[in-house]
């Protein structure tokens, strides 16, 4: 054991009170937790029923454990896992217990993930899939996730960093060769070929990534109109619960409220904002100040009108509109097509007419909005933007590689750099050891 060699633990389940709470414990003092704890170290891997002491010998709770030894563990690290009765209680001796133990801290946020990491149990691509997994809240959302966690793009940066090292050697070697004549056009062509092969590749899956990145954070309905036409009154329908306060008093509702919603599988937040109208109070006047910036920034504005509402109503220009009109059960007869809105929609939101229609072009609407996101590599602004640097320094390369081979070299490096940057692995080592073996010329 190092100095500075710290073991961490954590508590990996929920918020307790819960059936059962698992802490997890990595690090080299990870089997001396479980002795210290269970008495003996258990089998590897397997599943074993302890009776969990203190220090000075006294019962905690009846558990399972495990013991997974490094490097074959989900950190990399010795790993132990305490699968104890999840009440506050218990959890509070386990955990003083396990604190006790020299060289024991608590884990920061992420840092089992981030020490399988740094243990090559991930690649960073994967780390954010994980992420996202674990902050999935729809189908859609998990499945984008579970792809991100089985490295489909992590997979691909690799083989593209190995195939772009592979051109570059092709180049290093021409440059090597170029006092003597005919080499470096038999290395430049195949170098060529392949970087453009790469480009093709690598735009395609820059093409695909539709509104995947959305997919992440999820679509934004803003519902808002004036005052009093029913617009918590329709969040609520939404949410199917009382969310927002509900009142004939025009002016009820201030403050932004927010619901997070799975509409067939997609993310949709949807908000509830102030009635918009010139206010004195000037509570209500932040509170339409917020309306409309929230309103401003959505992705959808469900505005909302009454029956005594006019037809040419101001709506919010940037952004698309529908315009709902509410309480048909009031005004009975055809509702007013609003002309600036993109679609119209008659509802009561009181009795529920029209909703179902209203949901069903919702989710129409996010299924346009994030596109065929599905099959989607990228994810991230992070990725995208790591990938468009590597394309625009293959294309860089192609235009050095007649005249300048050196520079052409060069902008490999740099595309190859970009994709160890996308996997967090960057180290100019291996570029120089493929090249290095693979063209070990004898000189
Ligand atoms: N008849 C009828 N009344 C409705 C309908 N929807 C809402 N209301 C009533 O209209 C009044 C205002 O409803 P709210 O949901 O508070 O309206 P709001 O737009 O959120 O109002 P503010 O927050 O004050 O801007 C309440 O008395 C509701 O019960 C409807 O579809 N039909
Ligand atoms: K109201
Ligand atoms: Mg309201």
């Amino acid at each position: 054991m190092h100095p500075g060699d710290q073991t961490i633990f954590a508590l990996s389940s929920g918020r307790p009170p819960s059936a059962i709470a698992v802490v997890r414990v990595s690090g080299s003092q990870a089997g001396q937790a479980l002795t210290t704890l269970a008495g003996t170290l258990p089998a590897a891997r397997l599943a074993s029923r302890r009776l969990l002491r203190d220090a000075s010998g006294q019962p905690i709770d009846d558990s399972v454990v495990l013991w997974f030894p490094g490097p074959a563990s989900a950190t990399g690290e010795d790993v132990a896992e305490f699968h104890v009765h999840g009440g506050r209680a218990v959890l509070s001796a386990l955990l003083a217990a396990i604190s006790d133990i020299p060289n024991m801290r608590a884990a920061e946020p992420g840092e089992f993930t981030r020490r399988a990491f740094e243990n090559g149990k991930l690649d960073l691509t994967e780390a954010e899939g994980l992420d996202d997994l674990i902050h999935a809240d729809t189908d859609r959302q998990r499945r984008q996730a579970l792809r991100q966690l089985q490295g489909l793009l992590g997979n691909r940066a690799r083989d593209w960093r190995e195939r772009i090292i592979e051109a570059s050697a092709l180049i290093e070697a021409g440059i090597d060769f170029s006092d003597e004549a005919d080499v470096p056009a038999e290395l430049m062509a195949p170098a060529m070929q392949a970087i453009k092969a790469l480009q093709a590749e690598i735009a395609e899956v820059l093409a695909a990534q539709g509104q995947a990145e959305r997919l992440r954070d999820g679509l934004v309905v803003a519902i808002a109109g004036p005052p009093n036409v029913g617009k918590s009154t329709l969040i609520n329908q939404l949410a199917r619960r009382e969310v927002a306060i509900v009142s004939p008093h025009a002016g009820t509702t201030r403050d932004v409220i927010e619901v997070q919603l799975d509409l067939d599988g997609y993310p949709v937040t949807v908000i509830d904002t102030a009635g918009i109208r010139e206010a004195d109070d000037p509570v209500e006047q932040e509170g339409v100040r917020r309306a409309k910036a929230r309103a401003a920034d959505a992705d959808l504005v469900l505005w909302l009108l009454g029956p005594d509402s006019g037809a040419n109503e101001r709506l919010p220009a940037s952004v698309p509109v529908w315009a709902i009109r509410n309480k048909i059960d009031l005004e009975g007869g055809v509702p007013t097509v609003v002309a600036a809105a993109d679609r119209t929609f008659p509802i009561s939101a009181r009795r529920g007419d029209g909703l179902p229609d209203l949901i069903q072009a919702l989710v129409g609407f996010a299924a346009d909005f994030f596109g065929t996101s599905e099959g989607a590599l990228v994810t991230r602004v992070r990725q995208r933007d790591l990938l468009r640097q590597a394309l625009d320094s293959l294309r860089r390369s192609l235009e050095h590689v007649e005249d300048g081979e050196e520079l052409a070299a060069e902008e490999l490096r740099a595309a190859a750099y970009a994709l160890g940057r996308l996997l967090g692995r960057v180290d100019v080592e291996d570029v120089l050891g493929a090249i290095f073996q693979k063209f070990c010329i004898g000189k």
